[in-house]
């Protein structure tokens, strides 16, 4: 089967960042570049402290970078202000984080229909959206139980919902398996893979955790604020490509 050519979605660009401590300033990411493709689950592993979450909110627009640049689907996201930045996230991207950050009075569905509302939704809209995702991350059955009432594992998958029923282009996920056991974090990460696949939605997922190596389409070691190498885990190791180069 021909595949067409995946999208490039997200882009850094010599992006550097530095935080101040006190007198100490230290240098959290070291002249960064890397292109994310559309369609995979792109997975940033790496040591505790070696800048994945950092690089994840910059190129979701959390943070901005020191110096270099950012394009989240072709937009330079230096030249967008503060609320263009915080529409351009509304619109386009999803979030998805260790502690899932349910509120414990409302139901999975509530849950997922609650952002929807901000995107200007008609009620019935949201709720069949919401409906669909819950579904699809395999929770129409309990979509009327509270967090209190399910596992850590499906309340990550009402989170996947949620972040998924906005239809975001660009799905990010900080250590979203660092809180469950295996079984479940497999389940999590296999449901991350599938809406990159289904939806043609970049899945960037930044974790420390070895089991999910094996289940992204490829893998970005980071170290010490720099990628190291970028591999497509089926496959033999393949040596960096092209990535510390800058743009064209
Ligand atoms: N707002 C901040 N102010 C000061 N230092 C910060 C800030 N955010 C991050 N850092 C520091 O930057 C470094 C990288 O942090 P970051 O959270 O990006 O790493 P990480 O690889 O995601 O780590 P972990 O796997 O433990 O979450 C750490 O030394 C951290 O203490």
């Amino acid at each position: 089967m021909a595949h067409a050519k995946p999208t490039v979605s997200l882009q850094a660009r010599n992006v550097s960042k530095s935080f101040t401590s006190g007198d100490i300033r230290s240098t959290v990411l070291h002249d960064l570049t890397l292109d994310v493709r559309a369609g995979e689950l792109t997975l940033i592993s790496g040591p505790s402290g070696c800048g994945k979450s950092t690089l994840l909110a910059i190129l979701s627009g959390l943070q901005r970078p020191d110096g270099g640049q950012v394009f989240a689907l072709e937009q330079d996201l230096n030249h967008l202000d503060t609320r263009a930045l915080e529409r351009f996230r509304l619109l386009h991207t999803g979030f998805v984080f260790q502690g899932f950050n349910l509120f414990p009075a409302l139901n999975a569905l509530e849950q997922v229909e609650l952002p929807l509302s901000y995107l200007g939704l008609s009620p019935a809209e949201a709720r069949r959206r919401a409906m669909a995702s819950l579904e699809e991350v395999g929770l129409g059955p309990r979509m009327k139980l509270r967090p209190s009432e399910l596992s850590g594992g499906e309340k990550q998958r009402v989170a996947i919902a949620r972040a998924l029923a906005k239809e975001p282009d660009l799905l990010f996920a900080d250590e979203p398996t660092s809180a469950l056991d295996a079984a479940n974090g497999q389940i999590v990460i296999d449901i991350l893979h599938r809406i990159a696949r289904a939806h043609g939605t970049t899945v960037l997922c930044v974790s420390h955790d070895p089991r999910l190596v094996g289940h992204a389409d490829r893998v970005l070691a980071m170290e010490d604020g720099r990628i190291l190498s970028d591999r497509v885990p089926s496959q033999t190791s393949t040596p960096t490509s092209g990535l510390e180069e800058p743009s064209a």
